[in-house]
């Protein structure tokens, strides 16, 4: 497999455009995180020029967190000009157990075959078809009880499927590991998993294999987490402590060795 310290000089080498379709509350933060990284962000949703962009951006990615049915319609247009252009995209199910415009925008968004699924626990359980305890948009099932969950929905789908909490989880259906690191901050600030979709979107457009794509952007930000959480007092300044230190990591402070094998 590709080390994550491989995919970062990758990934900072191509600084690749990323269009995110992403939610209100998070466009800020993930764009800026990208900025950080190293990556070109592009915040581009609308019907009218969501396929049309796809079509120029190196990966996309789709998230579900405030939705709208004009919003579906863009991220329909664009993950079909994804898949039919092969081009990497990344769709982040936010909160999809908790409405009926939820459930359904993701059953159809499944069905354009994403490359990568990134979610929290509550989520990739869901999409797996299981109960979850999910609190709207925050997780309330632990990893562990989402990796069967995982497994199966990458082997179903052919995606790659990402679940983050305290250890991440990434399986293609047949390898798996875990990531360690980053801090219990992280989910006390709104949109790091939202910021995250859009890391792992930089990072498929510029690895070949979504595997090593997807672990190389988790092990980016379990290293920029851990690092801002020793001077952060607590959320509010960590978050651009966190900025600082997605900037910072270098392929010689990734920590190949924060993954292992699942
Ligand atoms: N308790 C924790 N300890 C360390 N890192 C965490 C913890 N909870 C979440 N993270 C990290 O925060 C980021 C966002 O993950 P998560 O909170 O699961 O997503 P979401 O915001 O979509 O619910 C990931 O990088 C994940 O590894
Ligand atoms: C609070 C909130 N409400 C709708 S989307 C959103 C942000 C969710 O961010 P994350 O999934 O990264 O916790
Ligand atoms: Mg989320």
């Amino acid at each position: 497999m590709t080390a994550p310290s491989q995919s970062l000089a990758s990934m900072r080498e191509a600084a690749p455009l990323v269009q995110c379709i992403t939610n209100y509350v998070a466009m800020n933060f993930a764009a800026n995180t990208l900025l950080a990284a190293g990556a070109a962000p592009a915040m581009v949703h609308d019907v009218e020029e969501a396929g049309e962009f796809a079509a120029i951006a190196g990966a996309l990615t789709i998230n579900i967190g405030t939705l709208s049915p004009r919003w579906v319609a863009g991220m329909i247009e664009a993950s079909s000009v994804a898949a039919k252009t092969g081009k990497p995209w990344v769709l982040d199910p936010v909160a999809c157990f908790a409405t009926g415009l939820r459930r359904e925008a993701t059953s159809r968004l499944m069905q354009k075959s994403p490359t990568i699924v990134r979610g929290n626990a509550s989520e990739i359980l869901a999409i797996g078809g299981q109960d979850s305890s999910g609190k709207g948009v925050d997780a309330g099932d632990s990893v562990t009880a989402a990796e069967a969950a995982a497994r199966d929905v990458a082997q179903r789908a052919g995606s790659v499927v990402a679940v983050t909490g305290e250890v991440d989880f990434v399986t293609d259906g047949s390898r798996a590991v875990r990531i360690s690191g980053g801090s219990p901050l992280m989910p006390k600030v709104t949109a790091s998993g939202c910021a995250l979709t859009c890391l792992v979107g930089a990072y498929a457009a510029a690895v070949e294999d979504p595997f090593d794509a997807t672990v190389g952007a988790l092990a980016h930000f379990a290293a920029a987490g851990a690092e801002a959480a020793k001077v952060a007092q607590g959320p509010g300044s960590f978050l651009p402590a966190f900025l600082d230190a997605v900037a910072a990591v270098t392929p010689e402070t990734i920590g190949d060795d924060r993954v292992q094998a699942a």
